[in-house]
């Protein structure tokens, strides 16, 4: 064991990493990327290797943001550190780089050493690669499901417990916030635990953030929906199915989001809160998570079998998602967008009908509404203001931010419009190139960053019209964002020329 006095470094690496002056680590034996246990007051944390020259001089350490934070330490500590030997898992991970069905013990392992930070982000990034490319049967998924919940807390409810869920993948997707108080509001029990954005540009937990805390502990979550029938909360806060927010953490950067993945990471979340009955949202369309029919019909069929694995009932949704769900892409554009319709203003008819099928549904498997009469009475309940007020409930008890109606809601305060090249009749909106801009713009970490669109597929345009406008909290990246967009040209026109190739003598 070597003693070492802590320089702390201001940097967030995304995972747990230290830096050792090269002859502290040449007496050790270590090389970058090697493994140490790091520890401090009876708390011991496993740490990759990184080595300077001259950075951290000799008896010195350097720790990274989230080592730093999980030891508790300030500049001067010491901490102790010796060498430590990689993870089983990492084997496991490679069995799976090759194809191999992995057994529910090496499952239960590699999850077990992503939450306790085991993993350097280089093996997690392959876990989630491998299992892109090689997938994961039934099995595995009910065993990686099972492993996500059992390395964290649960909640026991005394009531039947409804849930409901997106795989994501459509952008401007805020049924959620509209949906969950529709249903809460007609007194069944939700709760709703959400992830950041994966594919997006603005996850719930994101767009919720903006109005409310989203950072519950879970006798938070158990209050406030004994209280008030429902939260909308950021799972990768509370220590439900802690390993779910670590691996949405490098799945993000990579923009890849594995089948078995959504299947075990929607599931463990649900199963965590308890619940009894779930509805699945399933957007599908060009560039979403699910491009055509088959594939929809190929997630539903897996999630409603992993449900009965699970003891959980489940309904699937499949959406239309081959453009935005209304006209607000990014967190705090999003929330104001989802506030104006509990309002009842006139917001997209996209948005409204897409959270009250989800809401009617929920209803209907709550034995509120009689089968095929849900959708009617969730579109009454938003009407009368009922779901507005149970929303306002829902953010006021989780921690208000002095957010009680959508004018409220801060947004980017630079913004750009982006114009017609000319007259004609929208063809194509392309999600993803919509969602790289806004991403540009700052979103989802800058939460007034995004696009409101002016015009969608089918409506006409003028030359000249606003087609869209991009927000962001800073000029430089709303520049960046502009750049990006007219590259893009997420929006296209009718009989618009898209490109212009020159002659080689051009
Ligand atoms: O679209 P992308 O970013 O891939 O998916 C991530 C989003 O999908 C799920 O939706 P919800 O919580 O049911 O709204 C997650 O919780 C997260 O908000
Ligand atoms: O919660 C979610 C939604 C989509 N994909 C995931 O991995 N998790």
């Amino acid at each position: 064991m070597l003693e070492l006095k802590v320089k702390r470094i201001d940097i967030e690496v995304g995972g747990f990493e230290i830096i050792l002056n090269e002859e502290d680590a040449k007496e050790l034996g270590l090389h970058p990327q090697d493994r140490v246990k790091v520890a401090r007051r009876g708390l011991i944390t496993t740490a990759i290797v990184n080595i300077s020259e001259s950075m951290i001089k000799r008896g010195e350490i350097g720790m990274f943001i989230e080592i730093s934070e999980k030891m508790n330490v300030k500049n001067g500590d010491t901490v102790k550190i010796a060498p430590t030997m990689r993870p089983m898992s990492v084997d496991y991970i490679k069995k799976k780089i090759y194809g191999e069905k992995l057994t529910k013990d090496e499952i239960y392992e590699i999850i077990k050493d992503i939450v306790d930070d085991n993993l350097s982000t280089i093996e997690l990034a392959s876990y989630v690669t491998a299992i892109q490319i090689r997938g994961m049967d039934m099995d595995e998924t009910e065993w990686m499901t099972k492993a996500m919940v059992d390395t964290g807390e649960t909640i026991d409810f005394e009531y039947t417990v409804f849930d409901v869920h997106s795989i994501g993948g459509v952008p401007g997707n805020k049924y959620a916030p509209i949906a969950v108080p529709i249903a809460a509001a007609a007194g069944l029990k939700i709760p709703k635990t959400s992830s950041r954005a994966i594919s997006s540009a603005a996850g719930t937990a994101d767009l919720m953030e903006v109005l409310t805390n989203v950072r519950l502990s879970v006798n938070d979550i158990r209050r406030i929906v004994d209280e008030v029938g429902a939260t909308l909360t950021w799972g990768g806060a509370v220590n439900l199915a802690p390993a779910d927010d670590k691996i949405v953490h490098v799945e993000y950067p990579l923009g890849i989001d594995p089948h078995s993945q959504v299947l075990a990471s929607v599931m463990a979340k649900k199963k965590a809160v308890g619940a009894n009955f779930m509805v699945l949202d399933i957007p599908m369309g060009p560039e979403t998570k699910v491009p055509d029919e088959k594939t929809a019909r190929k997630y539903a069929m897996d999630f409603i079998e992993l449900g009965e694995r699970l003891g959980i009932t489940l309904e699937a949704a499949v959406t239309y998602g081959g453009q935005p769900i209304g006209r607000a892409i990014g967190p705090a554009l999003e929330a104001r967008e989802a506030m104006q319709a509990l309002e009842g203003r006139r917001v997209s008819h996209s948005l409204i009908e897409k959270a009250t099928d989800i809401a009617g549904m929920l209803l209907e498997l709550g034995n509120i509404a009689e089968r095929g009469e849900g959708k009617d009475m969730a579109k009454d309940i938003l009407k009368s203001g009922k779901a507005r007020e149970k929303f306002l409930e829902i953010i006021n008890a989780q921690g208000s931010r002095g957010i009680e109606k959508s004018e409220d809601v801060p947004i980017g305060k630079y913004k750009a419009d982006i114009h017609s090249p000319e007259e004609g009749y929208i063809s194509i909106v392309s999600n993803k190139a919509l969602v790289k801009i806004a991403r540009t713009a700052g979103a989802p970490k800058d939460k007034g960053a995004g696009i409101i669109l002016n015009k969608k597929k089918s409506e006409k345009t003028d030359k000249g019209e606003v087609l869209y406008t991009i927000y962001a909290d800073s000029k430089a990246k709303l520049d960046e964002a502009v750049k990006i967009a007219k590259m893009l040209k997420p929006l296209k026109i009718e009989g618009m020329l898209l490109e212009r190739i020159p002659s080689y003598k051009a």
